[in-house]
């Protein structure tokens, strides 16, 4: 914490962090693909979750998933930048960073879609044959 940071108030410390969370997420929106794809998706079992009138604990569940979603692609995204920062050349360490910090995105989207199916399986089938 520099000499300026500590002239600030708490409430302004926390608007501050604040600013800074949200400039880092609208940058990972603008720029990166697979999180519009990932708010695509969201949108898409939002307005589902509408049609089919889901219970209020899968709600739950569904907030929790996409919540999770979302913050774990902008770690992913974190990560790269950071690699990216440390170096431009190939390296090894670099691809494996990068591939594990992807691999944690691959996981939680693979839980998402199982989580998916189990809560609008049964509503979709008895809309389909009722
Ligand atoms: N400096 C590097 N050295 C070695 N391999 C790299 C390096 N940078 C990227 N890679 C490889 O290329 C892949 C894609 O990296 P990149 O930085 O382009 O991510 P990305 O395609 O933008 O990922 P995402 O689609 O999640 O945003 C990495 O997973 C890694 O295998």
């Amino acid at each position: 914490m520099d000499l300026k940071d500590r002239k600030r108030t708490t409430r302004q410390r926390l608007f501050r962090s604040f600013c800074c969370a949200w400039a880092g997420l609208t940058l990972v929106v603008r720029h990166e693909q697979n999180m519009k794809f990932h708010l695509l998706a969201a949108a898409a079992a939002v307005i589902c979750g509408f049609v089919f009138s889901i219970p209020l604990f899968h709600w739950m569940i569904l907030v929790v998933i996409i919540g999770g979603m979302l913050a774990l692609e902008v770690m992913n995204t974190a990560v790269e930048r950071v690699v990216d920062m440390i170096t431009e050349d190939y390296h090894p360490a670099a691809e494996k960073a990068k591939d594990i910090a992807a691999a944690a995105v691959l996981v939680y989207s693979a839980a998402a879609v199982v989580i998916g199916i189990l809560i609008f399986y049964e509503p979709v089938m008895s809309r389909l044959f009722s």
